[in-house]
């Protein structure tokens, strides 16, 4: 018989992921029993690895083999780390790894498996990543850099969190044969944050925007905050609309393939949140100065509509044409995205 009883670490381990993401964290804690606890994990595990990558007080020979081998730390009984993050409930996760730790070796030897081979390679991409001076320099340059960047930070999430499905038989394993469907699942994502935090990451020093697209568009990824380049910058946001736009029918097929309803809402919640953001992004010239969010009122109109696999169709089909009836005629993207949208819909 499952032992469900509530330990004292795996409290501490809920409070951990309430610190950390109230409203994602809503979602997890949704999930059927057979998942939660791992998913659970899971999420945490991944904020400790981007913490210890975030964290600047720590120094690269430190940090590359910490990266590298914090998949080894998941075998340990016991281990925790004193960084300095300046965000203390990131700090927290990696104070309080051990309940983490504790609670893992309770999880079934499958779900064991498939976190410890997710947080090898997303601990090994991040650690090249440290080491790519050209990556650090000039940041993202071709699509292809793009795609290969948001694999290690999403697509493993996806490919991760398919295989825990697959193996709670909550996801059909005909998703194994089609790795593509949980990199899109990832992408969409991560490639919607991007072009939402332009002005949070070029504020950081940094941004994640390919070259390959913004240099159609301006000599530098900063001129775009200038009052002059706005327009430019506006059909570069929209240029990355429509390359994110390109995951849509793989994240809408992967859908089509849950079978276990808490599980179908906790994948389709973030993808309809980031499909309302792309239709905030689009065309939107706030994007290059602040960070916008979608209305608290459209998220939850969102969170109802997106349990049935019909509502999340209506939902990508409503923002689909509101931004295609937002098509700027002197956009040089017009033509792409008309014949990209109505690919879609052809889908639908
Ligand atoms: C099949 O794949 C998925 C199915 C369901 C959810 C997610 C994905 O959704 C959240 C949703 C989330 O965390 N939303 C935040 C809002 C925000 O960050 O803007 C929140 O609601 O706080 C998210 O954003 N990321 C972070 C990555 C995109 C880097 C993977 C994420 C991080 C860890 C986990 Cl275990 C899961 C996810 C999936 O991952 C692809």
């Amino acid at each position: 018989v499952k032992d469900t009883t509530e330990t004292p670490d795996l409290k501490q381990c809920y409070k951990l992921l309430k610190l950390t993401s109230r409203s994602f964290a809503a979602v997890i804690m949704e999930l059927n029993p057979e998942l939660r606890n791992a998913v659970m994990l899971f999420y945490l595990i991944l904020r400790a690895l981007d913490t210890v990558e975030d964290d600047m007080s720590i120094a690269h020979d430190i940090k590359v083999p910490l990266l590298r081998d914090f998949h080894k730390k998941l075998s340990l009984d016991d281990w925790s780390f004193d960084g300095n993050s300046p965000d203390e409930k990131d700090r927290a996760v990696l104070t309080e790894f051990n309940s983490i730790l504790h609670e893992f070796h309770r999880l079934n030897r499958e779900y064991r498996e498939v976190i410890i081979k997710i947080t090898k390679e997303m601990g090994n991409g991040m650690a090249d990543y440290i080491l790519d001076e050209e990556f650090n320099l000039n940041g993202v340059q071709t699509i292809k850099d793009y795609d290969m960047y948001c694999h290690y930070v999403a697509g493993l999430v996806g490919d991760g969190l398919t295989h825990l499905m697959i193996i709670a038989r909550f996801a059909s394993p005909e998703l194994i044969k089609r790795p593509e469907l949980f990199e899109s699942m990832g992408l969409f994502l991560q490639k919607t944050n991007i072009i939402r935090d332009y002005a949070e990451d070029i504020e950081a020093g940094r941004s994640f925007w390919p070259k390959e697209v913004w240099s159609i568009y301006g000599e530098k990824l900063t001129d775009f905050q200038s009052a002059k380049n706005t327009k430019q910058g506006v059909f570069c946001i929209n240029h990355l609309v429509l390359n994110a736009l390109e995951h849509v029918t793989d994240v809408l097929t992967y859908l089509s393939s849950i079978q276990e309803q808490s599980s179908f809402q906790f994948c389709a919640i973030p993808q309809v949140m980031a499909i309302a953001t792309l239709a905030l992004v689009f065309n939107n010239e706030n994007v290059l100065h602040t960070n916008v969010k979608i209305r608290k009122g459209t998220t939850c109109d969102l969170i109802l509509k997106s349990r049935t696999y019909k509502g999340c169709v209506d939902i990508f089909e409503y923002y689909l044409r509101d931004i295609r009836k937002r098509l700027n005629v002197e956009d040089p993207n017009y033509l792409k995205f008309n014949i990209h949208v109505a690919k879609i819909d052809q889908f639908i």
